[in-house]
């Protein structure tokens, strides 16, 4: 079945069609990474998003039991150079064909994804629509200049209730935006027990559950729609440990005074280096953001850069000079490599260790 994809621009791509025959349109960005589809499929950061891998051959391991970040997907389209229908993997229980069916996902193959990604580059993000061949383009694209973007996406993807995983070691409150269950896989790795909050869960209510130490998750769209959990931050910062992630890391920074912008085309893929400041040493990372923290807004807080993303110098890494607080804007949950930047997990957990031994001592002295 032939599709199409359209352009806020007017630009038009014909392709395949797979996946589901629903129409979508979302916010079209392209991420790089050469493996983890399922990973990005099922991130609940893309919600809303129409997602293009720029990598030529997505679905070839097919779709497992294992990989996934959440229980379902929350992009709103595939865009692929060719779509694998004979997936080889012992884990594969599915083709991406019969996943995004089942998921009410549409996709398009048959794109030059180099062409796509390159317009998105230059014109910045755009919104897009992908649709049936016979439907009139300029009708679309009228229609899509017209529709608005999303403002609730957090509250769509976070969970409704506040739930626990047991753990014999620290207890960790997950304010959830849309967290990715490779966070909870990290914590449980580490023995924490961790408490699984709604996004909006006030700063007095995460205090009274006497949390060790608090994260702030991964989540979709822009910052500053969730001015409630800017308040919670406020209202938590200096009284426990905190570490964020992505949209965690944003909300800390308006938390704290600074300002977060739209980025061109934002950071999507597997590849991302980023450098310490303090050490001069540098990691791959995963990203998947399209905002980032105005390095221009730190004069007068009390944020500290950390790191910094080595293609276009943003910010990746901030630290609070007084209180035990740091984030960072890329995946420190996901493993481009074998290792990479779980480090920042242990370095939590320390934190964590060292505030509760200096509130027993203050305690007994
Ligand atoms: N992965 C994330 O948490 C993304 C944060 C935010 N939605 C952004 O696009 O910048």
């Amino acid at each position: 079945m032939k599709r199409q994809l359209l352009l806020e621009d007017g630009t038009v791509f014909k392709g395949e069609g797979f996946g589901s025959e629903k129409a979508a349109y979302g916010e079209i960005v392209f991420t790089t990474g050469m493996t983890g589809y399922q990973e990005t499929l099922t991130d609940p950061s893309f919600y809303g998003q129409i997602v293009t891998f720029t990598y030529p051959l997505i679905g070839n391991y097919g779709i497992n039991w294992n990989d996934f970040e959440a229980v379902k997907p929350y992009v709103k389209g595939v865009v692929v150079k060719e779509a694998a229908s004979y997936p080889s993997n012992w884990r594969s229980t599915l083709t991406l064909d019969t996943f995004l069916k089942e998921k009410g996902i549409p996709g398009i193959s048959g794109i030059d994804t180099r062409k796509l990604t390159r317009k998105i580059r230059a014109f910045g993000t755009l919104r897009a629509a992908l649709c049936a061949e016979d439907e009139d383009p300029e009708a679309v694209i009228k229609n899509l200049q017209e529709k608005r973007a999303i403002h609730d996406a957090v509250a769509q993807v976070s969970t409704k209730k506040r739930y626990e995983m047991e753990g014999p070691g620290k207890h960790i409150a997950l304010v959830d935006f849309g967290a990715k269950k490779s966070i909870l896989t990290e914590l449980s790795k580490r023995n924490c027990r961790v408490t699984v909050l709604p996004y909006d869960t006030t700063a007095a209510d995460i205090l009274q559950l006497r949390p060790d130490g608090v994260m702030l998750s991964n989540g979709p769209g822009n910052p500053k729609d969730v001015a409630c959990a800017v308040d919670m931050v406020k209202g938590i910062l200096g009284k426990v440990p905190l570490f964020g992630i992505c949209l965690g890391h944003q909300l800390f920074a308006l938390a704290c005074g600074a300002d977060t912008f739209k980025l061109k085309f934002g950071h999507r893929g597997a590849n991302h280096p980023v450098q310490d400041i303090e050490t001069g040493k540098t990691v791959i990372t995963s990203q998947n953001h399209g905002y980032a923290v105005d390095e221009h807004s730190l004069a007068g807080t009390d944020l500290i850069v950390t790191e910094r993303a080595l293609n276009d110098g943003t910010i990746e890494g901030l630290a609070h000079r007084k209180y035990p607080a740091f984030t960072v804007q890329y995946h420190p949950e996901a493993s481009p490599g074998p290792h990479d930047s779980n480090p920042l997990f242990d370095k939590f957990l320390t934190m964590v260790e060292k505030q509760k031994e200096e509130q027993t001592y203050a305690k007994t002295h």
